[in-house]
Parts: structure tokens; sequence; C-alpha cells
């Protein structure tokens, strides 16, 4: 039988679609599930990929398949260039271990514990900017945003508080997603051996960062923190399976995996929904209300956060229309024939959330902000945290964070965003605010 081969935008014969890739890679997919369907077929050069754009052809990729695919795809060839092998890029049975020792870091029970190290967080954080409401200064609320998610999780996963470094961490991480994201668009890189200019800037803020990670595992060492946290469980740890322990170099990669994964997506959903909420005030009034009539003036508890359901449906819609893993790649180990289409071993497959959240089939005017979807939870085309086995580790995590973090924010302080910001969508590893989010403050209280 003829294996039918998927619609194709137009593209270059030797390049295929690399141009348009690299200079408008949202509007390139947005446009081509607009004009072919729902499975659709790239070229980069000589590699081929699929985004697939139907939540059925996900669950056949992660879920019903997910034998016929696995995580050696490109964009984890990138990210292990910052993380090595770890509980994001690992595969198989490397892959289980590594999830079977993490997992109960973020049962319900140990993210209760969290609740109040985020609010501790957010205080400081908005005491800090009461000083500079007075001064008038203008901040960038996303890179606020990025500081303070990296400080929560300096206390909540290794129990430290990682002021002094944020800044540098920020730099540092910011070099590093920015070089693994310009290799991913490329088809031709120099080996990250070679000292061109690019890899040796990428080496030293990954030194940087090691630096800090090694800081961090010594102190540990020397004095053993009473509240078990990441490190003490991934140092302390023996799979149950295998009895194994896990190396320096291991704890190394799980360390900087967590570090980047959990602070850099929550910061990036939280400036989004920030963005989103100066621009729909009547939003914001309804996050606000909704704090002061849980908690009065305390700062949130764990048990506050069913209560705070409309700065969860915000954050939920600003996810959906912003997510900030708006790719997922995988590497086909077996072919597999999707919507009717071939889809070729040795392959890649995209999952975009960003068109899949804007499915005109799946959702009622798409482009709009309206937190109100989100009362309703059975909501099919929504893969924010991805999905089935590789599901996002850190999401009850995240969804708690923004329940306090923003409402935290609202309560205290209004914003006048600085004129003329484009509020475009950056892609990079993760789906940034192109040009951040400038305002000035005005405290409320
Ligand atoms: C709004 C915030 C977040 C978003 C949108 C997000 C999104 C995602 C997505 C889509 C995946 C699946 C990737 C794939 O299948 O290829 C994922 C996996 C992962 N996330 Fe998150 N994430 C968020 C927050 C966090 C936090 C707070 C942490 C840690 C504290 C975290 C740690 C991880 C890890 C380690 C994985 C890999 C899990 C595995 O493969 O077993 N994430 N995340």
């Amino acid at each position: 039988m003829k294996r039918r081969i998927a619609p194709s935008p137009p593209g270059s014969p030797i390049t295929g679609h690399l141009n348009r890739l690299r200079n408008d890679v949202l509007g390139l997919l947005t446009d081509a599930t607009r004009e072919h369907g729902d499975v659709i077929r790239f070229r980069v050069g000589p590699l081929v990929m699929h985004l697939v754009n139907h939540p059925d052809h996900v669950a056949q990729v992660m879920i019903r398949n997910r034998k016929n695919y696995d995580k050696a795809s490109r964009s984890s060839d990138c990210l292990a260039l910052i993380c090595g092998e770890s509980l994001l890029t690992a595969n198989g049975d490397v892959w289980r271990q590594r999830r079977r020792i993490i997992q109960p870091m973020f049962h319900r029970a140990a993210v209760e514990g969290f609740v109040t190290s985020i609010a501790t967080c957010t205080q400081e954080m908005l005491d800090a900017w009461s000083v500079k409401a007075k001064a008038s200064e203008a901040v960038d609320l996303a890179s606020e945003m990025m500081r303070l998610t990296f400080r929560v999780v300096g206390r909540c996963l290794f129990g430290v508080d990682l002021e002094k470094e944020a800044g540098a961490v920020e730099e540092a991480m910011h070099v590093m997603v920015m070089h693994t994201y310009r290799r991913w668009r490329s088809i031709l890189n120099a080996p990250p051996s070679w000292p061109t200019p690019g890899n040796l800037r990428f080496r030293c803020a990954v030194a940087e960062v090691d630096e800090i990670i090694a800081g961090l595992i010594a102190r540990q060492r020397v004095q053993p923190p009473a509240t078990p946290n990441l490190l003490t469980m991934l140092t302390g740890s023996r799979d149950a399976e295998s009895g194994l322990g896990l190396s320096d170099a291991e704890v190394r990669n799980e360390a900087i995996t967590f570090l980047l994964a959990g602070h850099e997506t929550t910061a990036n959903g939280l400036a989004w929904a920030l963005f989103l909420l100066d621009r729909h005030p009547e939003h914001a009034e309804r996050v606000r209300t909704e704090l002061d009539q849980a908690c009065g003036g305390r700062l949130p508890e764990f048990a506050d956060l069913p209560q705070l359901s409309h700065a969860l449906h915000v954050f939920e819609e600003s996810v959906r229309l912003y997510p900030p893993i708006w790719a997922m790649e995988r590497h086909v180990i077996a072919e597999d024939e999707i919507g009717g289409y071939h889809i070729p071993k040795g392959s890649g497959v995209i999952i975009s959330p960003y068109t899949l959240h804007r499915h005109p089939a799946f959702w009622e005017e798409p482009e709009l902000f309206r937190p109100e979807r989100f009362e309703r939870r059975d909501h099919e085309a929504y893969y924010p945290f991805g999905a089935g086995p590789r599901f996002c580790i850190g999401s009850e995590f995240a969804l708690a964070e923004a329940r306090v973090i923003l409402p935290m924010i609202l309560r205290r302080f209004c914003f006048v965003a600085e004129p003329g910001q484009s509020g475009e969508p950056e892609p990079g590893i993760t789906l940034r605010l192109k040009d951040g989010f400038r305002v000035r403050l005005e405290e409320r209280l």
C-alpha cells in the first residue's frame, strides 16, 4: 500500500523550511495549521519533522504508541549540553529510575510545605518593590519574576536563600538557553568543543552555574539540613529496584535541571499573566477581591489555595495563550501512522501547545483572554504541562506558585506600563515576552 505523505508548506529545495523556522517559527506553525490541517510535514535540510495538532495525535505520541518515540530529539540533545542526562532528557530505565527517586519531592504533602516559602519570598520581593515605587523607578516584571521563582526554587527545593546568586544565575541561564536554542534552529553547528565565541560564552555561563551548584552540595555535606530537600534526597537516594545511588555528576545534572526547569517556565507564565492582567483590569480586581476574602491581610497558606480559583484560572488562561513550553519534540524510533500519514523512523515529531491551544475546533474565539473558560475543567486540547508519563513533575508546584504570587502582587501594587511595549512573544527554549514588561509601580496599601 502506498504511504501517504503529509502536506507541507512551500519551502526551499535545499534548506526546506529553515528560513522561516529561524525567523518566524510561531507564524510558520500557525499558518501551516490553518492551511494544511492537523498533520504537517516540515523539512530542515535533510531532517524531516511532523507537527501534529490534534488531541488524538498527542495521545498517540505521548501515551498509546509512546514506545515508538523517545526524547533523543534535537531539542533534548541541545538541552543536554546544559543538563547532561537528567530527568528532563533521559530515556528508558535511567528516566524511570530518576522519576521514582524524585517524584516524592512533588507529592501533595511536599507542595503543602512549599506554600509558606513561596509567600515569604514574594513578601520580600514586594518589600523591595516598595522602595522602588517611592523612587519612581521602573522595573521589568519579566525579570523580577525570573528572580522570584529562582529564589522560590532555592528555598523549596534546595533549602537555601539564593538572593545573592539570583542576578548572576539569571544572566547565565539566559546565555545558556539562547545558545542552545540557536543550535536547535540551525542545521550546521560548530561542535561544542570548538572555541567559537558562542561556545566560549556558553561554557563560561555553565561554569558559573556549576560553581553555585557545587557550593550548594558542599554546604549540605558540611551541615546537613534539618528538613530534607531535593539535594539531600538525590545524594542520599537508593533506587528501590536497583539499590543504586546517584554519582556526583548525576546529582549535578538533576540539580541544574531543576534550577532551570523549576524557575524559567513558571517565571514566564507569571510574566505573561501580569501582562494580560494589565490589559484586563477587571480580572486583576477579581483576583484581589478573592485574596481579601480568603485571607484578609495575612499571607496565603496551603489551605487557602482552593479559594484562590480566579487566580488559578487567570494563570491557566495565560499559559493557554502563551505556553512557556511552546513546543515538545520527540524522536521517532519506530515508524508510525498519524491521522493517515506516514511518520518515518528517524524523523522528529513536534507537539506545539501554542498551536493546539488556539485550535478553532476546540477553543471558542481562541485569541481572546477569557479566564472563565477554566471554570470548566474538561479541555481536550490543553497541554501546558505535556501529557502521559513525561507529564511535568512540577505542575502542582507551579500552580501553587501562581495562586500565591499573583494575588499577593495585585493586592499590594498597581502598575503603569511604560509606553511602546510590544507584548510580542519570543520563542526560545521557553516563550518569553520579547521586550520584557517594564512598569512603574504604585503601592496600594
Ligand atoms: C508554568 C510552569 C511550567 C510549565 C509550563 C512546564 C511545562 C512542562 C512540560 C510541557 C513538560 C513536558 C516536556 C515534554 O514532554 O517534552 C515538563 C516536564 C518537566 N518539568 Fe515542567 N513546567 C513548569 C514548571 C515546572 C517546575 C516548577 C518544575 C520543577 C520544580 C518543572 C520540572 C520539570 C521536569 C523535571 C520535567 C521533566 C519530567 C519528565 O520527563 O519526567 N517544571 N514541564
